[in-house]
């Protein structure tokens, strides 16, 4: 969906990115995380040309972006950042309006659209009417990816969209954007330097130092067959396991033996990081596993998650 061939950027003399060449697939959640300065604001703001490339291509659907009218290819891509840029005078339905508005959608669309999306986002209705400063930091930036998403932009670009907010919060967007994807199948765009957040969402990392793509892959390829040193001290050795867990799901560890442990249980597609943390927070051994239909299907042993662990620092 969106490609880049051998791209620079430098800013009055400093080359901010050099030589990158990427591929965000078509509904893939590509993450591109790195130190600061690394390039990767540079390289979203690229896509939807806040900042011109100075050498190379850079396609979208097929298209060298510069053959394209600026305004239609921003009308294609929605942008959320940390910033969120909400109107103040404007209430949050006139704020996740604001691109039907602009492309004069009719009045009962648009007021559709935004409880479409309020309810996606998880916005009560009730806070349609209010003004940014009445919200809280969490629902600012719920009405921001709202609003990016308002005309049905077949890219979304975020620039470390949770940046500000309180582990709490962010976590939950964290878990609605994941949701989001799921649902919408669009092509994402996230830039973030959070190694957990990244890990959490991606289909796709792009690691990047220096203005320059170090390593991209799937996240577990990165954490398990780092290419350099650097790589592996970026992910962090002494966190690799509990790193590793979270990519994992209760399913991919339990066993297929149902009825052999008491308790709430866990669901099968929660990652082993967040049953890790109820093995501890419960003081128990085992636990049951259901299906998404709540049907046990299985038994997790807190011993196994261990072992994964264990044999993963004897890898290291
Ligand atoms: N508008 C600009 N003018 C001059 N230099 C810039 C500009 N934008 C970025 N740079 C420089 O380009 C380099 C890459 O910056 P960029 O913002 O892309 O990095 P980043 O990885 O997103 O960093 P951070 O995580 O700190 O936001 C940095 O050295 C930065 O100072």
């Amino acid at each position: 969906m969106i490609e880049f061939q051998n791209v620079n950027k430098s800013f009055a003399g400093q080359q901010a990115v050099s030589d990158l060449n990427l591929h965000f697939a078509e509904g893939a959640f590509s993450v591109l995380i790195g130190t600061s300065g690394s390039g990767k604001s540079t390289t979203l703001k690229m896509i939807n040309r806040l900042v011109e490339h100075d050498s190379g291509m850079i396609r979208f659907a097929g298209e060298e972006i510069r053959s394209l009218p600026v305004l239609e290819l921003r009308r294609r891509m929605g942008y959320a950042i940390q910033s969120i840029g909400l109107f103040p005078h404007w209430t949050v339905a006139q704020n996740i309006a604001t691109v039907p508005q602009l492309q004069k959608w009719r009045r009962q669309k648009i007021s559709e659209r935004v409880e479409e999306l309020m309810a996606l986002l998880g916005l009560d209705s009730t806070l349609r009417d209010r003004y940014p400063h009445q919200l809280s930091g969490g629902q600012q930036q719920r009405v921001g990816v709202a609003r990016a998403l308002a005309a049905n932009p077949q890219v979304l670009l975020m620039d470390e969209p949770f940046g500000a907010l309180d582990p709490v919060t962010r976590s939950a967007l964290q878990a609605e954007m994941t949701r989001i994807h799921r649902i919408l199948g669009r092509t994402i765009v996230l830039v973030t330097h959070d190694i957990d957040e990244a890990l959490r969402l991606a289909d796709r990392l792009v690691l990047m130092d220096g203005g320059r793509v170090v390593q991209q892959g799937t996240p577990l390829s990165l954490l398990t067959d780092p290419a350099s040193d650097f790589v592996r001290e970026f992910f962090g050795r002494s966190e690799l396991g509990v790193r590793l867990l979270s990519l994992r799901s209760v399913a991919d560890c339990m066993r297929p033996t149902p009825g052999l442990a008491l308790g709430e249980p866990l669901q099968a597609q929660m990652n082993l990081r967040e049953a890790l943390s109820l093995f501890v927070a419960r003081r128990c051994e085992i636990l049951p596993v259901v299906d998404e239909t709540g049907a046990p299907c299985g038994t997790l042993y807190f011993r196994d998650l261990l072992e994964r662990e264990a044999a993963h620092e004897v890898g290291a």
